[in-house]
């Protein structure tokens, strides 16, 4: 039976990690070969398998608001047969159990008539190990088909959340996202297997005990189950109560783990702020409350045991006294009274078991419903679908150098979406209406070559330019082309190799400083990775790290300071060889003497590729191919600088501050609006909006 089973298991054998695609190892599993496992058998999902054709269209209905099983439930089907196996052997090894009274009954007729005893014995111990054999190996079948569900349940989430829309992802909490990853998902895996197997293995032993009983005696079972009835029925309104209660503590318990995140995330301003005690204050009720909550599951299970106990012993006393009085007067052997009482023993354990199994699964499947709502967040790539009949451009990785890079036509774009429908796949349709559009109209185009500055005051929308860019939102009007393609109609793997993006807050990650560099590009070359840490300006500061490349940071690239960190992302943007290079505020945290390098390197880089920078720093842009200035969503000029200083007045004002702090000279006119002879003077600047000025060609 096993090795029927293990053949099975290993169908689609998958690779361990360093050996993708060799099929070595047990289960399927994240590099495997193509498996040949049916849905009958346990083969576990590929990491590159499509996910969404193993959920099938009745998930993807419910996905839509329709009916259809929720994905855990259907990724746990896939392991069904596994899971069966583990029953049937555990079935076998229960009925073994079941025979034992009976053989011992057997036993003491044996005895009682003087006749040998030797095949008595050993049929006993044969049921014996049997039972103990057979229970082993159930219990590892059953705890493989839980760890295959959990793992295809994680791998799925992984997947989704990966490629969830960002609209829709930013509304979570990631405590929570976390807690359902993690915990709830090992809450389901206990529900999916133990409390299943539990539930129909021990559902038979007493359905099997309760019929041995009833033919070694009907009045007494009758007794017997009058009194383990009351006891079942007072488990099972115990069973529901567990499950409301499971539903409130497992929101409570991630109510907690979403506050801890979110203290943590921010740790150097909790302390700097002396928020320890608030913090600790606030963290400490919804611990309390998880607490509450936890003691009230554990109250009611608790109950589970005595109940039982009450019934079996109520029950026990009375088929005692009843059963030697009918011993005494002839109706009954003392062998059938002897294997009554047994069986009665033997229910016990098994009968609480059932109802410890329905508390379990009760609990599990409010795990479940947690874990299935995050597989429904929408995904990116919506629009995509939406245009799968479309004919889809070529895939190119650079541009030719009188394409334009990016285009921007008459954009229009709010968060959350005009109508408060959102992006993603839109299948929620729950986000709310956004209040006012955060880009309006916006029209310009950048040239394949060249630096090209965004600047204007905080909040005009110069990052949203860029998100729009990567197409981590949907425009509400207007298209923007990458190449002369419209964004919409790429798939969205072509569009980001053809993007680099280095963002605000500089996403340096825990790994070594290789990892980091090599994020985007995983195969690149070792003279590639050391020319683009060299442009980053980067090399000295890696040789004096005590591995070098291969020194480990912490998260968030804790290990190196802000401005290397800013640096290492821009040698992982570099890396990627980008046809436009989108730096946002990437030059932030880097002192004069790096910008002024950082700038040479922009000028570099800019000649190969197309290089979007937002920037606060006037140095920076001075000397920009094309500024955009932005101011409340809208493009409100385009120009070089020395253009802009003498017809902008917002841009006038943005750059004179600047010039006139590094300067400290009195030589700059305060006023742009003044009759100083400064910009502006002649009223506001018209407004570019709608006008491309195209960059340098
Ligand atoms: N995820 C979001 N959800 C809702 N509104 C947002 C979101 N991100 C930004 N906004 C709003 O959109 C507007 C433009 O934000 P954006 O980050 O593009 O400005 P910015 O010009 O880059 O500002 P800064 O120079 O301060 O970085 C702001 O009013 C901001 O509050």
């Amino acid at each position: 039976m096993s090795s029927t089973l293990e053949a099975k298991d290993t169908q689609g054998a998958p690779d361990p990690p360093d050996a993708p695609g060799t099929g070595a190892g047990p289960d399927a599993g994240p590099d495997a070969g193509a498996g040949t496992g049916t849905a009958s058998g346990s083969r576990t999902l590929r990491a590159d398998e499509p996910l969404e054709a193993h959920l099938g269209p009745a998930h993807a209905r419910r996905r839509r608001g329709g009916s259809g099983p929720a994905a855990v439930w259907y990724l746990a089907r896939r392991h069904r047969g596994l899971l069966a196996a583990g029953i049937v052997i555990g079935l076998i090894g229960v009925t073994a159990q079941l025979a034992q009274p009976y053989a011992i009954g057997e036993l003491i007729k044996q005895a009682g008539a003087n006749k040998p005893l030797t095949v008595a014995i050993l049929v006993l111990v044969g049921l014996f190990c049997v039972d103990g054999a057979f229970s082993a190996l159930q219990s590892y079948l059953i705890g493989r088909a839980g760890e295959n569900v959990v793992y295809d349940v994680r791998l799925l989430l992984t997947k989704r959340l990966l490629r969830v829309d960002l609209a829709a992802y930013s509304k979570q909490q990631q405590g929570d996202v976390l807690t359902r990853t993690v915990a709830d998902t090992s809450l389901a895996k206990i529900a999916l297997s133990q409390s299943l197997a539990q539930l129909v293995i021990n559902g038979f032993t007493v359905v099997g005990g309760v019929v041995v009983m009833f033919l070694i005696d009907v009045w007494m079972m009758l007794i017997t189950l009058a009194c383990l009835g009351i006891a079942s029925g007072v488990s099972l309104v115990l069973a529901r109560s567990v499950r409301r209660a499971a539903v409130v503590n497992r929101e409570d318990t991630s109510a907690y783990g979403s506050d801890v995140q979110r203290a943590l995330s921010a740790l150097p301003t909790v302390k700097a702020s002396r928020a320890e005690d608030r913090e600790t204050h606030r963290i400490g009720l919804l611990a309390w409350r998880a607490r509450n909550s936890g003691v009230r599951v554990n109250g009611l299970n608790a109950l589970f045991m005595p109940a039982m106990n009450v019934g079996t012993q109520a029950a026990l006393a009375v088929v005692v006294g009843v059963g030697m009085t009918r011993v005494t007067r002839g109706t009954m052997s003392m062998a059938d009274l002897t294997a009554f009482v047994m069986y009665l023993f033997y229910m016990v354990s098994p009968l609480v078991l059932f109802f410890l199994a329905i508390g379990q699964f009760q609990q599990g499947r409010a795990a479940i419903r947690r874990v299935d709502e995050l597989t429904t967040l929408p995904q990116e790539g919506g629009v995509l679908d939406r245009m799968r009949h479309r004919p889809k451009p070529p895939v190119k990785s650079s541009l030719a150098a009188d394409e334009d890079a990016v285009e921007f036509r008459s954009v229009h774009f709010t968060y959350g979406g005009k109508d408060g429908a959102g992006g993603g796949e839109g299948e929620e349709g729950e986000q709310a209406a956004g209040p006012a559009e955060t880009l309006t109209d916006v029209t310009f185009s950048v040239a394949s070559r060249g630096m090209t500055a965004v600047v204007g005051p905080s909040g005009a929308g110069k990052t949203t330019l860029f998100q729009l860019i990567e197409r981590f939102h949907a425009l509400d009007a207007g298209s923007i082309t990458v190449g002369g393609k419209d964004i919409e109609t790429m798939p969205l793997a072509t569009l980001r190799g053809l993007v680099g993006y280095v963002q605000q807050d500089t996403a340096a990650m825990r790994g070594t400083v290789r990892e980091n560099v090599v994020y985007a590009q995983p195969d690149a070359r070792e003279e590639d990775i050391r020319e683009v840490i060299e442009l980053a300006g980067l090399t000295k500061v890696v040789e004096e790290l005590p591995d070098g490349l291969d020194t480990e940071l912490g998260d968030q690239g804790s290990g190196l300071s802000g401005g290397q960190r800013q640096r290492l992302c821009i040698a992982r943007a570099l890396l990627q060889k980008p046809a436009v290079l989108l730096l946002d505020e990437a030059t932030s945290h880097l002192d004069s003497d790096s910008e002024r390098e950082f700038r040479e390197t922009l000028r570099k880089v800019s000649a190969r590729c197309a290089v979007i920078a937002i920037a606060h720093r006037i140095s920076t842009v001075v000397d920009a191919d094309m500024i955009v200035v932005m101011n409340d969503g809208r493009v409100q000029a385009i120009g070089k600088h020395d253009e802009l200083m003498k017809r902008d007045p917002l841009y006038y004002r943005l750059a004179n501050s600047q010039l006139q702090a590094a300067t400290s000279t009195a030589s700059w006119p305060m006023d742009p609006s003044g009759a100083s002879g400064a910009p502006g003077s002649a009223g506001p600047a018209p407004l570019m909006n709608g006008a491309p000025v195209g960059g340098p060609r």
